[in-house]
């Protein structure tokens, strides 16, 4: 059954610039044109009704906030952030925080959408929720950073909390983002909230495992990917976009499991090195440098290479860790890997999709790989009602166990239906999240 959409479903409503390698990219509008092009082909998948397609393609609340920054010097600035949560038919809504210069309230419309896909296709009890902040914390000091965080915490205050909506780390926010959120949270209520926010340090009561588990997750996914094809994970080769939360311990976990990581990059450059670059050592340089560019050079038996170049790499595996919109109609053709796993959220374009498709390229989506993250969130918040904390080794387990059992059913289901893996995630995830929108009534 073929749907009729009105154009604001199916296209993002402004225009929003990529927000990665722009000089190469074409124009693409926003992020919010592909999730909505990805819920269309799943709600025409389901046969599902007009009606349907439009509460899951909007969001149930958006929040923009004007937070005023006296910056160090006694400068005013005003910064805009935004909380959008797209969907809480399964639960609270949840999903990271993104300080970033391009942040728009499309993209966060996007990536909160994707997080009610992601946590309905790990079954956990949760919808989908984003925010964003625009500003490059690169630019501020902690001091500025942390009144940015209490101001945009206070401002968003009325919509999140343990039950309602908890935010969690992305790019350019961390632990210690949370904290701050936490304690703000908890001042305006008067006792300690721990449950407002996961991904806060071990000592407010996070979670073990917590800060490496996307990257895990990544590899779990990656190694299942790699072997479907016939490709032996150890000794596979691999490029990682990317080397920050996610990136790195990718990265990391990769070389550890034995394959060769030839090529990693930031938002600076990239290096390369054929025979497997020391991940160890790049990370203690860009700990003492902040970049990967200039760990190159005869003692480290690498070479500087340009960051557009690592996409398009002869590897086995790519792992795009970074941002949206980096795989597009103009590299995607170009594309040498074997197996895609999508460490960042919204790293192909519709357009890129299909050319990668269409020349077999196998790609695991955004919301089945990167799922580790938000799955040991929800441990977080799971030990937390429980007043008990798990082992490193117990999170591990489990983080494995149901990204296995995740992987499993998205591959199946798509061989059953002759799908590609982002549909059949996103079509099994779209059901989930309509039965239980139905089931808790069609008008209330
Ligand atoms: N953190 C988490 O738990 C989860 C994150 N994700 C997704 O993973 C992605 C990365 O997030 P995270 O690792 O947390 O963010 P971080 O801020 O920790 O790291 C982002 C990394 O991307 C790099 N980067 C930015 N632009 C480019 C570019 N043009 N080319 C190459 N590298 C670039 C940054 O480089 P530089 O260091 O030079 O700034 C940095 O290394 C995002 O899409 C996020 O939504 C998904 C699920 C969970
Ligand atoms: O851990 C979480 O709650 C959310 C992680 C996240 O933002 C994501 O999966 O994109």
């Amino acid at each position: 059954m073929s749907l009729t959409v009105e154009p604001s479903l199916a296209t993002g409503t402004s225009a929003s610039t990529p927000t990665v390698a722009a000089a190469a990219a074409p124009a693409h509008p926003s992020p919010l044109v592909d999730a909505r092009a990805q819920l269309a082909a799943a709600i025409e998948l389901l046969g599902y009704d007009e009606g349907t397609h439009a509460m899951l393609a909007t969001s149930r609340r958006e929040m923009t906030v004007s937070i005023p920054l006296r910056h160090d010097d006694g400068r005013i600035e005003v910064l805009t952030g935004h909380r959008v949560q797209h969907n809480i038919s399964r639960g609270p809504a949840k999903g990271g925080l993104r300080y970033a210069p391009n942040v728009d309230l499309d993209e966060v419309r996007a990536l909160a959408m994707w997080m009610t896909w992601k946590c309905a296709l790990l079954d956990v009890p949760y919808g989908g929720a984003k925010g964003g902040v625009a500003v490059d914390p690169r630019a501020l000091s902690t001091p500025e950073l942390e009144r940015v965080t209490r101001r945009y915490t206070s401002e968003i205050l009325p919509i999140i909390g343990p039950q309602q909506d908890i935010p969690a780390p992305d790019i350019g926010t961390d632990e210690q983002t949370m904290a701050w959120i936490m304690d703000t949270f908890s001042v305006a209520r008067g006792h300690t909230v721990p449950g407002v926010v996961t991904g806060k340090p071990l000592s407010l009561g996070g979670s073990l495992g917590r800060p490496s588990a996307t990257s895990r997750g990544v590899v779990h996914v990656a190694d299942a990917a790699l072997r479907s094809v016939g490709i032996t994970p150890s000794g596979a080769t691999a490029a990682v976009q990317g080397f920050g939360k996610v990136g790195r311990g990718a990265a990391q976990f990769l070389a550890e499991a034995g394959a060769k990581v030839v090529a990693v990059s930031d938002q600076y450059g990239a290096v390369y090195a054929s025979t497997g670059l020391d991940i160890p050592a790049l990370a203690e340089h860009v700990d003492r440098t902040g970049s990967v560019v200039g760990f190159g050079g005869s003692s480290s038996g690498a070479d500087e290479l340009d960051a557009a170049e690592l996409l398009t790499l002869d590897v086995d595996l790519l792992v795009p860790a970074a941002v949206e919109g980096v795989l597009h109609g103009g590299n995607a053709a170009d594309v040498r890997a074997k197996v895609i796993v999508e460490g960042a959220n919204g790293p192909t374009t519709g357009e890129a999709d299909r050319i990668l498709n269409a020349s077999g390229v196998l790609v695991v989506p955004d919301i089945l790989a990167n799922a580790g993250g938000v799955l040991v969130s929800y441990f977080e918040w799971v030990q937390a009602n429980q007043a008990y904390r798990w082992g490193a080794q117990e999170v591990e387990d489990r983080l494995a166990s149901r990204m296995s059992e995740a992987w499993m059913n998205v591959a199946d289901h798509a061989r059953r239906h002759d799908l590609t893996l982002r549909t059949a995630a996103t079509a099994l995830a779209v059901q989930r999240v309509a039965e239980a929108h139905k089931l808790r009534g069609l008008y209330p």
